[in-house]
């Protein structure tokens, strides 16, 4: 199943700042994890704003779960999933 996720980073400002290096490291391996397993398609930057927006392609809503919760940056993240389903219109998608 595809799911198109935004996630908002809300990293607090005071945050010690060897913290937050060692939680940016960790998130982009983690992601990048999933990404060469092919769980995360797509990863793109919202321009201007500490955000992206991915496609993922998991089993399930509780794989999805699993997978989001597990981000290094989920207790400072804003998420928003929307379930994507195939369109009729879509060249290639039949008649
Ligand atoms: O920077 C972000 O958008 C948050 C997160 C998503 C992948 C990653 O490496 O960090």
């Amino acid at each position: 199943m595809l799911y198109h996720v935004r996630m908002d980073v809300r990293l607090p400002p005071d945050l010690d700042p060897a913290e937050r290096a060692d939680l940016i490291t960790r998130e982009k391996a983690y992601s990048q994890k999933l990404q060469r397993a092919g769980k995360w398609p797509q990863l793109w930057r919202i321009a201007g704003e500490y955000a992206n927006f991915s496609i993922l392609d998991v089993a399930d809503h509780d794989e999805l779960h699993t997978l989001l919760s597990g981000l290094p940056l989920f207790p400072y993240m804003d998420i928003a999933v929307t379930p994507l389903a195939a369109h009729p219109s879509k060249v290639g998608a039949g008649s």
